[in-house]
């Protein structure tokens, strides 16, 4: 795989260098702020090597999931904002992705400036199942530039235009970001030292729930919480409430538990609240006793000390995916003790997620106490489970 280095040694001053980073931050629901900018450091090397080469720099991200249409609740503005500040050097921001704004923006910029478009996911093309649709949308990306960088490692796992097709029309080499997150992440796809722990949470349940199933015979424990654990308790026969639930993966589910061999840890008490809400009304019940009108929003504490003992033993440890609603104080509880429990042990642990980074920082944990932060959930997850993924594909060929 090219990186940049082999990109920069050709010569990049006065060159138009498209780079996909991944920026979609976590933005605060009701202000719209961005409440942890990780991802964006995460770019900074490449893009402070591409400007310092004198690069015209082209970046393109796309941030939450919005239906291949303009929706302003998802736009990359404040991410131009606090790129420009972190650079220290104005953001020139299109308010299009392919059109009329962001042709004016690339063309006007100058050797070591910077560009970002809009939200590659108000197109459909940048999403789309269809080969045509997305070859098109990809052959306009591919006019901002004469050369592609990928940074986007939380993105290299979807098979989106920007990921897998514009590669095939530029010269493509992978960002300083990419390249360290699957040197750090192949330490634990070979024989990573047993026990070998991995613990999922989060929300984004039908993605993660495909991952499971390649992942259990790799693994000696997988500890589920978060909004991942509900499908699994219906599978046991246990009623969930209002919590979050992919009816039509009970089955699958049921099934995994039963040919898990008690590698599947599930929890055993759940913080039930009234409402999605910071000042819901709540208590902890059995993971058995969810009350019907109740979801739960986390792990309850005899969850988490039957998780800290099973990640106390841990040779190696992988996390993605939040146990409760962190970002509500009374729903955060689960994850710092599960955060905690993986900084005391003396296996080599890695944290991946947006959200799951975002948590780590969010909760004052020391970060140097995990082994690496990745900024992909999925994207590791998928690494990890051995797949090809598209975007590493499409950086090799
Ligand atoms: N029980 C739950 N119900 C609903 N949402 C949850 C629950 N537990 C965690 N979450 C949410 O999951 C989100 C993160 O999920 P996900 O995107 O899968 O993680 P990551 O970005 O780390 O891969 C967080 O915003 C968190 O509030
Ligand atoms: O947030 C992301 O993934 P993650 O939540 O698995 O870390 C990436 O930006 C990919 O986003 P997507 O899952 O909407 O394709």
């Amino acid at each position: 795989m090219r990186n940049l280095d082999d990109l920069l040694a050709e010569g990049v001053s006065g060159r138009r260098v498209l780079v996909r980073a991944d920026l979609n931050v976590p933005l605060d629901k009701q202000t719209g702020e961005i409440t942890d900018d990780g991802r964006i450091r995460a770019v900074l090397p490449t893009l402070g090597a591409l400007v310092q080469a004198g690069a015209k720099v082209v970046v393109c991200s796309h941030l939450g999931r919005p239906k291949g249409a303009p929706d302003p609740q998802y736009s990359l503005r404040p991410v131009a904002g606090r790129l420009g500040e972190l650079l220290d050097a104005p953001v020139h921001f299109a308010t299009d992705t392919v059109g009329e704004s962001a042709r004016a923006t690339v063309d006007a910029l100058a050797d070591g400036q910077v560009a970002l478009l809009e939200n590659l996911r108000f197109n459909k093309g940048e999403t789309s199942k269809d080969d045509t649709e997305r070859g098109a949308f990809a052959d306009q990306l591919a006019a901002f530039g004469e050369a592609y960088v990928d940074d986007a490692f939380g993105a290299v796992h979807r098979k989106h235009a920007s990921v897998h097709d514009v590669p095939a029309r530029l010269p493509h080499v992978a960002g300083r970001l990419v390249l360290r997150e699957v040197e750090v992440l192949s330490r634990l796809t070979g024989e990573p030292e047993r026990p070998y722990v991995v613990v999922l949470g989060g929300s984004k349940v039908s993605d993660k729930l495909a991952v499971i199933e390649a992942l259990l015979p790799k693994v000696d424990r997988l500890l589920i919480g978060g909004g991942m654990c509900f499908t699994f308790l219906k599978a046991q026969g246990h009623e969930v409430g209002t919590s979050l639930l992919e009816e039509e993966m009970v089955e699958t589910c049921g099934n995994l538990l039963s040919r898990a061999e008690g590698k599947i840890l599930l929890p055993v008490d759940v913080v039930a609240a009234d409402a999605f809400a910071p000042d819901a009304a709540h208590d902890t019940v059995p993971a058995d006793g969810i009350p019907s009108h109740r979801l739960g929003l986390d792990i309850g504490p005899e969850t988490v000390a039957g998780f800290t003992a099973a990640l106390s033993q841990a040779k190696t440890v992988f996390w993605n995916g939040p146990m409760g609603v962190f970002e509500m104080p009374a729903f955060a509880n689960g994850t710092r003790g599960v955060a905690e429990a993986i900084t005391k042990t003396d296996a080599f642990t890695v944290v991946g997620g947006g959200d799951s980074a975002a948590a780590v920082r969010a909760l004052g944990l020391d970060e140097s106490s995990f082994g690496h932060i990745s900024t992909g959930g999925g994207a590791s997850l998928e690494y990890l489970e051995g797949k090809t993924l598209p975007g590493i594909a499409a950086l090799e060929n």
